[in-house]
């Protein structure tokens, strides 16, 4: 039996005689848990229906004995945490059911926080290499690049391709990145060529038999031992790993023992009986057997020890309790030796800088008190949404599948259509939906394919190559079957039967944010630092050019963004040109010889101020064309290099976009020489960007980011312009912490006089924009022009406000709905908004023009099912950054509002500013009278 719960005590561990002669254990007091897995509250049963103690607040409170070597883990524990133990045995003591482990036992100290196999690795070797890898991210390095082209060639010639055409086409792959490294083709195919002869001999010695089941590249999650990773491979059940490095032992390395030991545990709890592991370390077959001795075979085969399983799980609890705690590791937890330790100058410079205690010792200057704190906030807020991530793994397998499609979390009751092989041994999957149902899911995503079940299924990382109506991107994934609007296409390493997408909660994001976090504190300008730590004001020299002769706030934007020697920041409310004033003040920048980095939360963002400036250098010269050259204003060429994935990347942006494959000397040459740089802040943090260095670099969105969010872009120029609107959405963030407030909005409040706010909008109709500016603005955004003021649906071709109803020939109107009960969605309003959208329709006004904004998931799958597809109906998130005609928002509230009903003003802010002629709010006067701000907004709507 398992047994679950939160320790509700402290804990001792002892010694005792028995009969097998002195052993240890601890008793735990645990709080536990009901069968679906939550708190079980007052007056519960455990699973076998009989009664245990309580605890003061009158929970159920057992205590669960954890012998011998598990008392180690048992030492972790801290009262609140988490433990689950597996095959326990109950006992009965003085009338109350106890647990205790027994020899089949393993105790997992916090299950739901999930660490990495390869975290395991690096803490077995040093837990202060574990922390200091979190903090560095992966770098651009030789080995690192050749033991991914070396793992890249193993997947391939597991799945069949050949050798020689492997090597040539991953090489070609990852021509950027070996680019940047100075590496040519040839010396690289060479060097992969050796270490992939150790694959192929084994392969081909025989071995291995037809019968031999492989599988490459597996992604295993452990919901019981809360551990996850990508094997290498599986052979006949067992897991091999590759290892780029050589090993002229006859047993393969404790660590690496580790890493096969934690797969092996994955791979039995689905389903399989593990009993050996498999190194290979490819580069003893490069090794001149006359030069070297040992044992110079590259596999290596060990026994899978019940022993060494059971420890692997003891390294992970440490990981786990470790985190929970938010402390640091010293180095002292283990018995590394600091001086064999490349690490170790590392280590030492970042004990200095941040007064950490660690085994290595410290060198350098400590950081000033108020950035060490600042570090340890954000350090701490960072993994805090780590944790966010890990309960997302959690929901997994704690929803089902009717609760993930309904969160939007997963497509489910997909038809399995086709499997197709794809030319280097991937497949090309293909499913159909059966039901309607939305969700986040959107092309270029990453998801776990599954032929049922995400984790206990046969599951893959796949990715959407299409989903719905649109074509194919990539010339590889057309099919023999004519592709049909409901299909969803993907591409994956294995033929899985997919029957379900589930979204895959990435922690790159995370681990990007500390890195940037990392890089801006301990690496970056001291100048810099001032500013953000309130030392210094920003610095501006600014000229009286006249950039914009139309728009005194956009010029003076420009000026300021120009003439900055730190920061300065443009505030820019709905529709008042913030993507125009970025491209002018790229331009002018462009114009001073300056390079360029162009950067915003999203994808979308970019390429707007992207098409912005193509379109300003457009006024100097010639634009576009294969070599994407344009002009600025003396008619010099301009390169302009956009960064991103295919998918990311718009379609007509497709001519910019960066080839990752290719020559290397050519391909960092088109990023190098590239005067302008566009990437999102994400991609800012991939190895790639972090290698380029920028005179000033714009963010778009500022106001979207994280601080550390801010610094992936921010910390590869001189200087940096952030552009956004702290009235509008905050950064998306899951742990509520000192992620939610944008540095933008810090830096506005802490220097106003950096900053500059756009005050003219280009968007709405005077009556529409009257609210926001008097509720979010100050009573101070003003139409631009006349013409905008008096915008109205008469202005468009076949549509007269005559044919509308009295009541909506305002351009702001109010539809009172007493409305349903629904929490999360209401049927009144919707069958109202389809009436509406009828209206409007009847009144010459295409569909295309309407969107309707509504506060919850559920109520845009309502309001989707009554209204004709070509209405985009969506939350409000979805709509920022966007516009349309007429704007129908949905309240979904009925009789009282508890609590804001978009949660945060900011998104009300957003719903309203998104129409340009019309705006109609859909919802119930009773509840939206009860708050101050819905109030207000009612009496302006109903004037
Ligand atoms: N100075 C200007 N003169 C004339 N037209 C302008 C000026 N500034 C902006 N516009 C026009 O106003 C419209 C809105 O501008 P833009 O797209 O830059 O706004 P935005 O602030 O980025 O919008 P959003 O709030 O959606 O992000 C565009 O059509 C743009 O061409």
């Amino acid at each position: 039996m398992n047994v679950r719960g939160t320790v509700a005590g402290d804990i001792e561990v002892r010694s005792v005689s028995t009969s097998y002669g002195e052993s240890d254990l601890a008793e735990v007091p645990l709080r536990l848990d009901d069968e679906d897995g939550r708190d079980r509250g007052n007056g519960g049963n455990t699973g076998n229906g009989r009664d245990v103690g309580s605890d003061g607040d009158g929970r159920n409170v057992t205590t669960v004995t954890l012998w011998n070597k598990w008392t180690e883990s048992a030492r972790l524990l801290e009262p609140g945490m988490e433990l689950l133990v597996t095959d326990a045995k109950s006992e009965e003591y003085r009338g109350e059911v106890q647990y205790a482990t027994t020899g089949d036992s393993y105790v997992v100290v916090e299950p739901g926080f999930l660490v990495n196999v390869t975290s395991i690795r690096n803490w077995v070797e040093c837990p202060r290499l574990y922390y200091l890898n979190k903090l560095s991210g992966v770098p651009l390095n030789y080995p690192v690049v050749k033991g991914t082209l070396v793992h890249e060639v193993f997947g391939d010639l597991l799945r069949g391709r050949d050798l020689e055409e492997s090597i040539d086409a991953r090489v070609e792959e990852r021509g950027l990145e070996l680019g940047l490294l100075g590496e040519t083709p040839e010396s690289v195919a060479e060097d992969v060529r050796e270490n992939a002869a150790a694959i192929e001999g084994w392969l081909e010695q025989g071995r291995l038999t037809e019968a031999d089941s492989w599988r490459s590249e597996q992604l295993l999650i452990s919901e019981t031992f809360g551990i996850r990773g990508r094997a290498d491979a599986v052979r006949r059940g067992a897991p091999v790993e590759l290892k780029t490095g050589k090993n002229l032992k006859k047993e393969p390395r404790f660590k690496d023992k580790v890493q096969a030991a934690c797969y092996a545990l994955l791979l039995e709890e689905h389903g399989g009986d593990v009993d050996t592991g498999t190194l290979l370390y490819t580069k003893n077959s490069a090794l001149d057997r006359n030069e070297e001795t040992g044992d110079l075979t590259p596999a290596k085969d060990f026994a899978m020890g019940d022993g060494l399983l059971k420890f692997v799980v003891r390294l992970r609890n440490e990981i786990a309790a470790m985190e929970r705690s938010g402390d640091v590791p010293t180095g002292y937890e283990a018995d590394a030796k600091c001086e064999y330790c490349f690490e170790q100058d590392t280590c030492m410079v970042v004990s200095g800088r941040l007064d950490q205690e660690s085994k290595a010792g410290q060198i350098g200057q400590a950081l000033p008190a108020e950035e060490r704190e600042y570090f340890d906030r954000f350090y701490r807020a960072i993994e805090e949404e780590r944790r966010e991530v890990h309960r997302e793994y959690a929901k997994l397998w704690e929803q089902d599948a009717e609760e993930r499609a309904d969160d939007d979390r997963a497509l489910i009751d997909l038809e399995f259509v086709e499997k197709r092989p794809l030319e280097g041994g991937r497949w090309e999957l293909r499913a159909r939906r059966t039901g309607g149902g939305t969700s986040k899911l959107r092309e270029g995503d990453l998801v776990l394919a599954s032929d049922g079940h995400p984790v206990r299924g046969n599951a893959e990382l796949a990715r959407i190559e299409r989903i719905g109506g649109t074509e194919p991107r990539s010339a590889d994934a057309s099919s023999g079957q004519r592709p049909r609007d409901d299909d969803v296409l993907l591409t994956a390493d294995e033929p899985v039967e997919v029957t379900r997408l589930d979204v895959y909660p990435s922690e790159l994001t995370t681990d990007r944010l500390l890195v940037a976090l990392h890089d801006c504190l301990l690496k970056g300008d001291e100048r810099r630092k001032d500013v953000l730590f309130g030392r210094a004001e920003p610095e501006f020299d600014l000229s009286d050019e006249e950039f914009i002769d139309n728009n005194d706030a956009q010029n003076e934007a420009v000026r300021t963004a120009v003439g900055a020697n730190d920061c300065a920041l443009i505030h820019g409310p709905p529709g008042t040109g913030k993507t125009y004033t970025i491209a002018r003040a790229i331009r002018a920048m462009v114009d001073r010889g300056e390079r360029v980095l162009l950067s915003a939360f999203t994808n979308r963002a970019v390429d707007n101020a992207l098409e912005a400036l193509l379109e300003q250098l457009e006024d100097g010269g010639e634009v576009g064309g294969a070599s994407q050259t344009n002009r600025n204003g003396d008619g010099e060429a301009v390169d302009v290099v956009r960064v991103g994935s295919e998918s990311g990347v718009r379609e007509d942006m497709e001519p910019y976009r960066l080839e990752r494959a290719g020559d290397p000397a050519d391909r960092v040459a088109e990023l190098g020489d590239a005067q302008v740089v566009a990437a999102t802040t994400a991609t800012c943090g991939s190895r790639v960007m972090k290698e380029q260095a920028f005179d000033v670099a714009l963010v778009d969105e500022a106001a979207q980011l994280t601080e550390p969010g801010t610094y992936a872009a921010a910390n590869l120029a001189g200087r940096f312009v952030l552009v956004g609107d702290h009235e509008q959405l905050p950064p998306v963030v899951r742990a509520e912490n000192d992620l939610t407030r944008s540095l933008f909005e810090r830096l506005v409040d802490r220097y106003p006089d950096a900053g500059v706010m756009l005050d003219r909008q280009y968007r709405m109709n005077q009556r529409i924009q009257a609210f926001a500016s008097r509720e979010f603005y100050d009573g101070q955004l003003r139409p631009a022009t006349p013409a905008v003021a008096g915008r109205t649906l008469d202005d468009l071709a076949d549509v007269s406000r005559d044919a509308l109803p009295e009541s909506l020939r305002d351009p702001v109107a109010f539809v009172d709905v007493e409305g349903d009960d629904g929490q999360y969605t209401d049927d009144e309003e919707a069958e109202r908004i389809a009436d509406l959208v009828q209206t409007y329709e009847d009144a010459g006004l295409e569909r295309s023009k309407i969107g309707v904004i509504a506060p919850f998931r559920a109520q845009v799958s309502t309001i989707s099912n009554r209204v004709p597809e070509d209405v985009t109906v969506d939350t409000v998130d979805r709509f920022q950054g966007s516009s349309q005609e007429v704007i129908v928002v949905s309240f979904t509230a009925t009789g009282s509002l508890e609590g804001p009903i978009f949660e945060d003003y900011r998104r009300i802010n957003v719903a309203l500013t998104r129409p340009k002629r019309a705006l109609v709010l859909v919802g119930d006067s009773n509840a939206l009278e009860s708050d101050p701000v819905y109030r207000r907004m009612l009496e302006w709507a109903r004037r």
